[in-house]
């Protein structure tokens, strides 16, 4: 299938495509009432890890609304438990997970078991490049090593993450070794994921900006720009998305330096600021406030048209800026997607 025939594919490779091409962060998920309905058939590790329903899973909007991307239904958190880091999600409180914070804890880590434990994974997608339409393009995606480090450090989610922050004061030769680990076996499983058939992959970094400029450069942007190399040297026409939620002005340098196709814009960004910033090469991705499209109506209509109108003749993915809120009512999805594409 030529690129041509994929619009999604297409603008992450730098082409201004009109209208752009939309999906959404969390576009499979508890919003959706068929999503709920697979739900209680099995835990959430199982639900990824069962390759039948996590293709049954992420083709679900894809039906509904027509997108033009399709994200792998899968979570950050299977890297870790892939290198059997426990986790389970408990309702109300998110992911657990039993704390590394020792050499001891981290001698327990596994790397080798890494690539068979994720098989499930590729499986789903070579299924998905069967079943999606050939005008979906289908998404690989991995936490970034700092992200993941935040939930296997904290054992879970944090409101200061007082035991990373600890970490990388007061035994930095710890955390790096940490971070060494995840961003090898990041790049490895991204790899996997393309080979299986993801035709581009998108690091999530909700995290990175907790930190400090000096630490934001070591820790987010120099072990993405290990990532996005090391994928590059073995796939040059990848496209790869970068995601640095909440990195301010911090990420024109994140777009400099990784060396990312595309740069996924949080809320607060200010598009139109930021496309001054990044050079034209850089197609940007967001970023609607998922709160707008929780409350619908010509609110709705009118910041999708100002976002999608703001970056007409740049390479521009609509999509939020994090992700669907699951109170969202199904509906205002496809008044967004209308709206979009109504040019
Ligand atoms: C930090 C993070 C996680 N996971 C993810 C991030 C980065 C993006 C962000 O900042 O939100 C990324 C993610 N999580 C999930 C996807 C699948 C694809 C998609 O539809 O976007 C993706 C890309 C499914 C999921 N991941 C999770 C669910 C909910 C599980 C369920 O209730 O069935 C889904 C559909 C669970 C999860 N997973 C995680 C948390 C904190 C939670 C619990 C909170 C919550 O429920 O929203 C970790």
């Amino acid at each position: 299938m030529a690129t041509k025939d994929k619009p999604l594919l297409r603008a992450l490779k730098g082409e201004a495509v009109w209208p752009p091409p939309v999906w959404l962060m969390r576009q499979a998920g508890r919003y959706l009432p068929e999503f709920r309905a697979m739900r209680e058939q099995a835990d959430f590790i199982t639900r990824c890890m069962t390759p039948d329903i996590a293709v049954e899973l992420t083709l679900q909007p894809v039906r509904r609304y027509g997108m033009d991307g399709a994200i792998l239904f899968s979570d950050i958190l299977i890297l870790p438990w892939a290198m059997g880091q426990d986790l389970r999600f408990e309702e109300g409180r998110g992911p657990v997970m039993t704390p590394i914070r020792s050499e001891a804890d981290l001698a327990r880590l596994d790397e080798g078991r890494m690539m068979e434990a994720v098989a499930p994974v590729r499986e789903a997608l070579r299924r998905l490049r069967v079943e999606l339409p050939d005008e979906t393009t289908l998404l690989g995606f991995a936490g970034s090593p700092f992200t993941v480090a935040c939930y296997m450090v904290e054992g879970g989610s944090s409101r200061d993450f007082a035991h990373i922050r600890a970490m990388m004061q007061n035994d930095p030769a710890l955390f790096d070794r940490l971070m060494d680990i995840l961003t090898r076996n990041t790049a490895e499983m991204l790899c996997g994921q393309i080979e299986a058939g993801a035709e581009a992959v998108m690091l999530f970094d909700s995290w990175g900006g907790i930190l400090p400029p000096e630490a934001f450069r070591r820790y987010v942007i120099e072990p993405t720009r290990q990532i996005v190399a090391h994928i590059c040297a073995r796939h040059p026409d990848v496209p790869l998305i970068g995601f640095p939620r909440l990195g301010g002005v911090m990420v024109a340098e994140y777009a400099e330096k990784t060396g990312i196709n595309a740069l996924a814009l949080d809320t607060v960004a200010d598009m139109a600021k930021v496309a001054e910033m990044v050079p034209e090469t850089v197609t940007l991705q967001g970023n609607l406030d998922p709160m707008i499209l929780l409350n619908g109506g010509e609110a709705l209509k009118a910041e999708t048209r100002r976002i999608r109108d703001s970056l007409r003749g740049r390479p521009h993915v609509f999509n939020l800026g994090h992700g669907v809120i699951k109170t969202t009512p199904p509906e205002h999805v496809a008044t967004l997607v209308e709206t979009i594409r109504d040019v």
